[in-house]
């Protein structure tokens, strides 16, 4: 009798922000395309809005799961994610997420999935997977350039990182690095990321591809000794339900290549001065401009008030401000695009690549400068300088943009960026393959001795 294949199911965990979120969710849409089980486990709070967009195809083969963590005073059920939360309250999320182990070992001991992946952030994680007898890994969101010389400062920090295209000032790695050593619970950034990345079984999840990051990956995996499997860029489909009708048509009346998207992310709200700069740089380019203003929760301002006293009206039908959320894929996908002002989050810098739209890199904190610099790298990027004082000037933004946007300067970067897109597609598609391939051995061992968890006595 022919015996029907067991369905393999997957718990995933990503960490409690948007910029975790989105990569799990486009992983696990690929995995259940691939007749996986997924279980989909976050706070409540972050669940409502994949639960309004996942389409109804995944329905039946992903299934979100509440993890419920422990009160707190400040930490009521809204602030369990990082969206709209006072940073200062983000340790005390780690901690509550911590602390709600004994609902994740509950929540293990009813689904009994075949595998768990995890994020960085969340060590306990594994271990409760360990206690459980079921595999586990790590699925890192970020780019390998990054990590790579992070890992590399921790571990070797007397030498030269091998790479000097990633290398900042000191002044500015120490200042970026230092979010690393943030410690609540007890355990720093680092010791999480570093634990998560020691504990994962067989391998590493990361989201990238080998068409960009080869030399960083294989440098991770050295300093980590674990094996780096790359997923691809995971780009969300831009097809996905969005209501951007007025954002489409007024980009179809726009000539090819001639417009800038500008946005900062999920959780970076530019202040007062740097909105300035930016759309007086918007301004002084001449260029065709959409533009995402985002405010952060507490700001009760609207775009209008937000934006320079007459700038709407100066550049008419050049350019479009909207607030709150936009289509980003599909408008980095859109004919008319020709550059992307960003701050080149991970997701933002493997959607610009692999849509082909040249980037006007303006990194603001995290990961970001590697990840910038890592595209720069590519020839697909150009950097806005900040000034003396640290700041990002007018000027510089509107030189930028014309290097990228204005045709004669900016060919070479559009070329390379249409060329680099086509191969990242490509490659991309035969990474995840690869990755999916390794889970289905890890979750449905085909030899009875292939489970790598020490078998509990
Ligand atoms: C992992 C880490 O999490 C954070 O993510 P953040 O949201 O800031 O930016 P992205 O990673 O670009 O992620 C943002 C994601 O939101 C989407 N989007 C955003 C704005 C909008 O209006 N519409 C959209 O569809 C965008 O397409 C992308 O997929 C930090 O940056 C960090 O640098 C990053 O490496």
């Amino acid at each position: 009798m022919e015996t029907k294949q067991q369905r393999a199911s997957i718990l995933m965990l990503p960490w409690l922000a948007h910029g975790h979120i989105s990569p799990f969710l486009e992983l696990a849409k690929r995995l259940a395309q691939r007749n996986f089980l997924i279980y989909f486990c976050s706070s409540p709070v972050n669940l409502n809005p994949v639960r309004e967009t996942l389409p109804n195809k995944f329905t039946s083969s992903i299934h979100l799961v509440e993890i419920h963590l422990p009160s707190f005073p400040q930490l009521p059920p809204r602030y369990h994610t990082t969206k709209d939360l006072p940073p200062h309250l983000i340790p005390t999320l780690k901690t509550a997420f911590d602390q709600s182990k004994p609902s994740f070992d509950h929540i293990l001991m009813t689904l009994k999935p075949n595998l768990i992946i995890y994020d960085f952030l969340q060590p306990w994680a594994q271990q409760a997977a360990l206690a459980q007898n079921i595999n586990s890994l790590l699925f890192f969101v970020s780019s390998a350039a990054c990590s790579s010389f992070l890992y590399h400062i921790i571990k070797n920090p007397t030498t030269e990182f091998p790479f000097p295209a990633l290398n900042l000032p000191d002044s500015e790695s120490n200042k970026l690095t230092q979010f690393l050593h943030v410690s609540s619970n007890g355990l720093t950034d680092w010791e999480r990321f570093h634990k998560c990345m020691d504990e994962s079984t067989n391998f590493v999840l990361i989201k990238t591809s080998k068409e960009i990051e080869a030399k960083y990956i294989d440098y991770l995996s050295s300093l980590s000794n674990k094996e780096i499997v790359p997923v691809g860029p995971l780009v969300q489909d831009p097809s996905s339900k969005q209501d951007d009708e007025k954002i489409i048509d007024w980009l179809n009346k726009k000539d090819p290549s001639s417009t800038v998207f500008v946005s900062f992310g999920s959780e970076y709200f530019l202040s007062k001065e740097e909105r300035e700069e930016v759309a007086s740089g918007l301004e002084l380019s001449n260029v065709n401009f959409i533009w995402v203003v985002r405010f952060h929760g507490d700001e009760r301002i609207s775009v209008e008030e937000a934006l320079p006293v007459g700038f709407l009206n100066r550049v008419g039908d050049r350019g479009l401000v909207e607030g709150g959320w936009a289509p980003q894929a599909k408008i980095l996908g859109h004919v008319a695009l020709g550059g992307f002002v960003s701050h080149c989050g991970w997701s933002s810098t493997l959607e610009g690549i692999t849509f082909g739209a040249p980037i006007i890199a303006m990194p603001m904190n995290l990961d970001q400068p590697w990840n910038a610099k890592m595209a720069v790298e590519r020839g697909v990027a150009l950097e806005v300088k900040r000034d003396q004082n640290g700041k990002f000037r007018r000027e510089e933004i509107a030189k930028v943009i014309k290097q990228v946007v204005m045709v004669e300067e900016g060919e070479r970067i559009r070329n390379k960026s249409r060329e680099l897109s086509m191969k990242m597609r490509q490659k991309g598609d035969e990474e995840i393959e690869v990755a999916v391939e390794k889970l289905m051995q890890l979750a449905l061992p085909t030899e009875p001795n292939a489970l790598k968890v020490p078998q509990l006595n």
